[in-house]
């Protein structure tokens, strides 16, 4: 079990991560996600010791990072493949892994075999496609046979093979009885890939919860135009209703409200008389739930209808 406590990392005037709290539990895929930018890279290097939190706190089963004795044996952690030295081999890289851990020398060729690298071995890592590269970071990620696996958008560039290959080796290792976080800006990798996520927006949680919840919220928008859109997209902002405007490029501006049926939508317009000239329920993409989630309220500027 991870737990994240009230973590925040400030780097002069840009709040990245902004006391966030959750907990990742065992034997489930929880997803991290957030746009570009949101915090999921600084909340993970903070998780591993590798960036100084501003204030907040991480630990693992109650200990920090820090706190363990040979990490590799307790965290694995796949943050930027490309970190390999270049001119040594996958085999050489995984050796010195074990040993600054005190790990049996055995391992690396189980991992090895884990991640389907048997054959490249003695290659130099430098000559790596991504893809391969990928599987080394999640060879060394689980030298030490950890608990808790973290990764980092670890699909990123990949081809939809070793997508499919990555999203298989994360389930298993959950249904291990592992811990599992993956970061993505995907949303529909990690409907794919995620049991639980955690959802993280301009460096704050703005959902915690299984992916089917996530998903079913997909289910609620409603699509409207009017000669008073402005005047629309107001009155729901204020009366605490989501609200962002439609982003078809094609047809009269609309706007898509979230979190209100089309019932609550028409009365509210009728009783401010405010005309309508459509008024439709809309299964929103996940995408767009996203960009409902992490959109800020005050950022909102309905287009003049
Ligand atoms: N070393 C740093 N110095 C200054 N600002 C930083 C630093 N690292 C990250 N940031 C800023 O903190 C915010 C969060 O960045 P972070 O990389 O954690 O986001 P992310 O969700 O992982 O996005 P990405 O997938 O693009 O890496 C961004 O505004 C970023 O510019």
């Amino acid at each position: 079990m991870i737990t994240v406590e009230n973590l925040t990392k400030v780097y002069g005037s840009t709040v990245a991560v902004d006391h966030v709290s959750f907990a990742v539990r065992p034997g489930v895929v929880t997803g991290f996600l957030g746009p570009n930018g949101a915090g999921k890279t600084t909340t993970m290097r903070m998780m591993l010791g590798l960036d100084r939190p501003s204030d907040g706190s991480v630990s693992f089963d109650g200990r920090s990072y820090a706190q363990l004795g040979a990490p590799l044996r307790h965290v694995g952690a796949l943050l930027d493949a490309k970190w390999v030295h270049p001119n040594r081999s996958a085999r050489s890289h995984l050796r010195w892994l074990a040993a600054s851990n005190g790990i049996a020398r055995r391992r690396v060729d189980d991992v090895l075999g884990m991640v389907g690298l048997t054959e490249v071995a003695g290659k130099r890592a430098g000559g790596f496609s991504l893809g391969m590269s990928q599987r080394l970071g999640l060879a060394a990620a689980m030298i030490g046979d950890p608990a808790v696996l973290l990764f980092d958008e670890p699909v990123n560039g990949l081809d939809p093979e070793g997508i499919v290959w990555i999203r298989n080796f994360m389930k298993q290792l959950a249904a291990q009885g592992r811990t599992v976080l993956v970061s993505s800006h995907l949303l529909t990798e990690m409907s794919l890939t995620a049991d639980h996520v955690v959802v993280i927006g301009r460096g704050r949680i703005i959902a915690d919860c299984s992916i089917g919840e996530f998903t079913s919220s997909a289910r609620q928008t409603v699509r409207v135009r009017s000669p008073q859109l402005q005047q629309l997209g107001d009155l729901l902002v204020h009366n605490g209703i989501g609200v962002r405007a439609d982003d078809r490029v094609d047809g009269p501006p609309a706007i898509v409200v979230d979190g209100a049926t089309t019932e609550q939508v028409g009365d509210l317009a009728a009783r401010n008389a405010i005309t309508l000239h459509e008024l439709s329920s809309q299964t929103a993409s996940l995408e767009e739930v996203f960009m409902t989630m992490t959109a800020d309220s005050v950022e909102y500027r309905a287009p003049h209808g």
